[in-house]
């Protein structure tokens, strides 16, 4: 009894050792660790293994305990455009498209071009095609004026975006839902918004939260976790049979 209990008590502290030792998050070790263990073609296999990468080495991925409350939301949402600020090396990205239904398509934003570069390899190892997703290498504030002519011009116009994840830089969160309203991104009759909260403090969200209760005609905040926060846009009221638009 007491043997189980000592082998299990060294393996975490090996895990907590390797993961001291290995401080630095590194994007070509991710990515190569991934590319080679896990079954091209195979989303979820893609996940398990970026999740077993994450037990002995740091990353930046929302992992699996977000992962499956983001599941909960694409699951309740069904969205046909969504949007992702913060790709890094494509977990997220494989989580999301892996839910979508048939028509819906991803786009997705990252700043350093290593990364977005990687990250759209393990996307496509994971079985995804670019009829589904796209790549835009460029901060979030680079693509958000942009994305109307690249929804176009992929022929994904639809009412606007329905769902989108920010996980880039918390500074942006506020400057980024505000320049999606501006360009009219946002679907009117309804986008839930997720903020992933990681290390920020209480100041890093303030600015969002007075928005919303400020716009609270358009806005609320549809769950708070301790990791994720969703708000719920909507300027559009829905009719039952959808053919009544206010
Ligand atoms: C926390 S990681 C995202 C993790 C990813 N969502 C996942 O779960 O796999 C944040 C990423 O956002 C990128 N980033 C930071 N600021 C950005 C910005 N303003 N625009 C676009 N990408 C940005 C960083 O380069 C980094 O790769």
């Amino acid at each position: 009894r007491f043997r189980v209990k000592v082998a299990t008590l060294c393996h975490r502290a090996l895990i907590w050792a390797l993961r001291l030792v290995r401080r630095r998050v590194c994007v070509r070790s991710t990515h190569g660790f991934v590319f080679t263990n896990c079954t091209h073609g195979k989303a979820d296999s893609v996940l398990e293994t970026f999740d077993l990468y994450a037990e002995t080495h740091p990353m930046l991925s929302i992992g699996p305990q977000i992962g499956e409350v983001l599941d909960e939301v694409v699951r309740r949402v069904c969205p046909l455009r969504v949007l992702e600020l913060g790709m890094h090396c494509g977990y997220s990205s494989v989580r999301l498209l892996r839910l979508l239904p048939p028509a819906g398509k991803l786009i997705t934003v990252e700043l350093d071009p290593i990364t977005a570069d990687l990250g759209e390899e393990i996307i496509l190892v994971a079985g995804f095609k670019h009829s589904q997703f796209q790549v835009l290498t460029c901060s979030s504030a680079e693509a958000i004026p942009t994305l109307s002519s690249v929804l176009e011009s992929n022929q994904w116009t639809s009412d606007g975006i329905s769902l989108v994840l920010m996980d880039h830089d918390p500074q942006q969160y506020l400057p980024d839902l505000l320049a999606l309203e501006r360009e009219e991104l946002l679907c009117p009759s309804g986008c839930s918004v997720l903020l992933i909260k990681r290390n920020h403090t209480a100041d890093d969200l303030r600015g969002i939260q007075d928005h919303i209760r400020e716009r609270a005609d358009c806005y609320c905040i549809k769950t708070d976790h301790q990791f994720m926060m969703e708000i719920f846009y909507q300027t559009q009221s829905v009719s039952v049979n959808n053919d009544s638009k206010a």
